[in-house]
């Protein structure tokens, strides 16, 4: 009773207090009564939560234990830092009313649309072009600062994980757009659904930690833990959603009655959660069943429609051309190497389709495409044919891609197999014949050498220098037999059981036998998992002993130390136990010298050039390209659209010039007659003789691609990577994210004349009439390349165009997905206001060269703690 009603009028107070500010806030700065009244508020409010002698009042929060470095290692994944999200925030407010070219935003309609090239603050403004460009604000009195703040709290609370942030869900929210536009979305489901879609997409991975389900239910983590096991992660994405709307200053759904917010509210938690795979087969079965009669008026038919629009939209990567595709699926793939990575150090269940030691990019594709991602896409291709073209086609083709792939890699293999049985039958009989003869007696295919200096650098990878002189070929022979009959039977993804098990399998797994009646294995499930006969642990457990045994049994000088840490790590249900760091680092280093000596060994045996070892043939090599090329190249803008000339949804370069004279009429955007007056809306109010075009933007990215360290010593190294990735002598630190990358300078063109960007001031003249809805203009700021491509100028905002008051994540009732203690994210009370800051123009190199400057060092559990200081882009 008392608690009752103290916390009511704890509220009430602190409603008084929101209420005084609001009504102050115009008058700057606010009285210093009201900045003290609210500070004894907060401190009555601390001393409630904190006091433990006032814990009988029920408010004493009890702080959760600090975590040990150990588990903030584990858990460390990147937030972003403070330093980077204001400085989107501010160069966001800078070109929030900037115009979007016609050009571009019939780009933006396609899936080949590009996002690489774009900043942060960039997507921003173009998914507020979204909402615009299908009239959403009229249509539903949204306010455009309140979906300002909407989209800049979305994109503050996604985090720098190589495939689950920011980029991905404007990916997500793109796709469904290009859709929407494609099959005229509107007028099939209506405007609500559509929005509703649309603001899904661009929540439904908020602050994904870059661990999936999987590992949250073996690792039983805070969220598994506060989920019941049930899509803890989508339903983690969907409650920060909702957090984030319950602040009125970004909430996009505030003026709506409470019947409709209810309809946003069920949608947005159906179509979020319909993005956990667990339930793919669920949904696509269903789908598939209602096909033949599908009725848009009949409310389930539309909402199941929607939840499989979200999930197309969500892994819809390979529609894309294959230069956008291919390195999201290599930060798909880092993403699962970290898991099963850390799976395997925490004695948990190895996620077969994300083990380093078990799949391929073409293998993963192939499962993945196959078996999930064209059936759905070929489903909803049925009911909107229009999808035929613009995704279900380009998704065939990029299977068949990998099924070559797949195919030439594993003839590669078989080769590979033949001409070694063959020099062991060669070796087996001359050593009957003659002691002497050995060399003599290897086949004479073109590979002897090669194939000998693998034996031997196969070996010398786990053995010391001094044990590989004291190995005989015939050893060598015998051990590599060996070693190829365990690698094929790893790697073949035909060999059948958990090693081949998709997401969708294994995923079903692990929620299933929560929520159904069911006890058997789910009806589409191939393969067991992961207690089946060659369940990943128990294959990962054979092989690694069987190497350690073989270390033992040849002499090897690996300490005994070292090999009890395998022990422990392989044995069966025991969680990885070792008893101090120092004792990894040690081992860590001890691999890393046999690695090197392995290294140096294999040069000096061999004595050979390493091409000697190459026995691909030159089409696998040509295909292998989109497996190991490390080098991506990209960012020009203009050539990208070039690559794929006959591709029929690229925009003709011709499209891509943008001309600061052409208003919306002249140039007219493919729309339904309900979407012409959001073009009229957007047209120039002042021609200009300025022709510009964006000629080059280059940029040559480094990615990580999964390792494709030799397979002869994949085991060790393997296991090295594991300890040093986690124990921050990770090799992968050098890696940089591609936005981490410096952009080279731009050249922009004026008509056919090079302007360096020093020369665009004469186009500041251009004026642009900005849209009624958006706020006054009250300043200006140079413009940076992007201004021209966009067609645009750059103004600067009202004030407080991004000023909200949403904290990240409140950790007291909601935690974040990082499981760490209510100091790991503190509430960001103080937002940036830009109400009194001088109207900085953003520099140009800012603006273009974002400079996420890469540091190579691993975070503390501090760090963690304060939400990064420092800049954290290393992935
Ligand atoms: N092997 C591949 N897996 C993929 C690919 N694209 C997506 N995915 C997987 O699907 C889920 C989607 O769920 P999300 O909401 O978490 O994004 C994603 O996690 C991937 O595991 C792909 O091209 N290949
Ligand atoms: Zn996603």
């Amino acid at each position: 009773m008392l608690q009752e009603s103290t916390c009511a009028e704890l509220k009430s107070l602190e409603a008084r207090v929101s209420a005084v500010e609001r009504q102050m806030r115009a008058e700057l700065p606010l009285p210093a009564a009201v900045e003290d009244l609210r500070r004894e508020v907060e401190a009555f409010r601390e001393r409630l939560e904190t006091d433990e002698g006032l814990s009988w009042l029920g408010f004493y929060k009890q702080l959760p234990e600090p975590l040990s470095s150990e588990e903030c290692r584990r858990l460390q994944y990147r937030r972003k830092s403070d330093s980077v999200k204001k400085r989107v925030k501010k160069n966001f407010a800078n070109i929030c009313d900037a115009q979007v070219s016609d050009a571009i935003r019939q780009w933006l309609r396609m899936p080949t649309f590009d996002a690489r090239p774009w900043e942060d603050e960039e997507l921003l403004l173009l998914l507020q072009q979204m909402y615009l460009d299908h009239d959403f604000c009229a249509k539903f009195a949204i306010d455009i600062s309140t979906l300002r703040k909407f989209l800049y709290e979305a994109y503050k609370n996604y985090n720098d994980v190589p495939f689950h942030n920011f980029r991905h869900c404007f990916c997500v929210a793109q796709m469904l757009y290009a859709i929407s536009w494609c099959v005229d979305l509107p007028s099939k489901i209506g405007d609500l659904e559509v929005l509703i879609l649309l603001t899904s997409c661009i929540c439904h991975d908020l602050d994904h930690p870059g661990y999936n389900n999987i590992y949250q239910i073996n690792a039983k983590t805070e969220l598994a833990i506060r989920y019941n096991d049930i899509s803890p992660l989508e339903n983690h994405h969907c409650s920060v959603a909702f957090r984030l709307l319950e602040n009125d200053d970004c909430n996009i759904f505030k003026s709506f009655g409470s019947e409709d917010f209810k309809q946003v509210r069920e949608g947005m938690i159906r179509c979020i959660l319909a993005t956990d795979m667990a339930r793919h087969n669920e949904i696509l079965t269903n789908f598939r069943e209602m096909l033949p009669c599908f009725n848009y008026d009949d409310k389930a038919h539309v909402n199941l429609l929607c939840m499989v629009l979200i999930k197309v939209s969500d892994i819809s990567n390979e529609a894309r051309p294959m230069d956008i595709a291919e390195p999201w699926l290599d930060r798909l793939l880092q993403e699962f190497f970290k898991q099963s990575d850390a799976e395997k150090l925490e004695g948990l269940p190895v996620t077969p389709f994300m083990d380093r030691e078990k799949i391929t990019k073409p293998s993963s594709q192939c499962s993945f495409i196959g078996f999930v991602l064209l059936p759905l896409f070929e489903a909803l291709g049925e009911l909107l044919t229009e999808l035929q073209d613009l995704i279900v086609q380009p998704v065939r083709d990029a299977l068949d891609y990998y099924k070559r792939l797949n195919e030439v890699t594993r003839e590669e293999r078989l080769h590979r197999k033949s001409i070694v049985a063959e020099m062991a039958d060669h070796q087996h009989n001359s050593a009957n014949q003659s002691p002497d003869s050995g060399n003599a007696a290897l086949p004479k295919s073109g590979s002897n050498v090669s194939f000998k200096a693998k034996i031997l650098s196969s070996r010398s990878r786990s053995r010391s220098t001094e044990e590989e002189t004291e190995l005989s070929l015939e050893g060598s022979v015998q051990q590599y037999l060996e070693d190829q009959s365990l690698e094929d039977v790893l790697e073949d993804p035909e060999s059948g059981d958990s090693e081949t098990a998709n997401e969708v399998e294994v995923s079903e797994k692990a929620l299933k036998f929560k929520i159904s009646t069911e006890c058997t294995a789910p009806t589409t499930g191939r393969k067991s998992y992961p207690g089946s006969r060659k369940g990943s642990r128990e294959r990962g457990q054979h092989l690694n002993q069987s190497d350690i045994s073989r270390m033992m049994q040849q002499k090897g000088k690996l300490k005994a130390t070292a090999c009890s840490f395998d022990h422990h790590f392989l044995s069966d249900n025991k969680k990885l136990s070792f008893d101090s760091p120092s004792f990894l680092d040690e081992y860590a280093l001890t691999l890393k010298k046999r690695f090197e000596e392995g290294l140096t060994g294999y040069r000096d045996t061999a004595g050979e050039n390493n091409d000697d070892e190459c026995v691909l043939s030159q089409e696998t090599i040509n295909l292998n390209k989109r497996n190991s090329e490390h080098l991506v190249k990209v960012f020009d803008e203009k050539k990208s659209i070039l690559k794929c000339p006959d591709h029929k949804n690229n925009v003709h370069v011709e499209n891509l010039r943008i001309n600061i004279n052409t208003t919306a009429e002249d140039e007219p955007v493919k729309s339904s007659p309900k979407y012409s007056m959001v073009n009229k809306k957007y047209k120039y109010s002042e021609q200009s003789d300025n022709d510009i075009s964006v000629i080059s933007l280059k940029e040559e990215i480094k990615i990580q691609s999964p390792p494709s360290e030799a397979k002869s010593n994949r085991s060790i190294l393997s296991r090295f990577r594991q300890l040093t990735d986690r124990f921050g002598l990770s090799q992968d630190s050098k890696v940089k994210h591609p936005k981490n990358n410096n952009v080279s300078k731009t050249t922009l063109h004026k008509g056919k004349t090079k302007v360096e960007p020093t020369h665009c001031k004469s186009l500041e003249k251009v004026d642009i009439r900005r849209a009624s809805t958006l706020p006054k203009t009250k300043g200006r700021t140079s413009k940076s390349w992007k201004s021209f491509i966009l067609g645009k100028e750059k103004h600067w905002s009202s004030d407080q165009v991004l000023d909200c008051n949403v904290s990240e994540l409140d950790n007291q009732s909601l935690p974040s997905t990082s499981q760490m203690n209510s100091n790991c994210a503190t509430p960001n009370k103080t937002s940036t206001s830009l109400q009194n800051s001088p109207r900085k123009s953003v520099a140009r190199s800012e603006s273009f060269v974002m400079g996420n400057n890469v540091t190579n060092r691993s975070v503390d559990a501090q760090e963690i703690q304060n939400d990064g200081e420092n800049d954290p882009n290393i992935i």
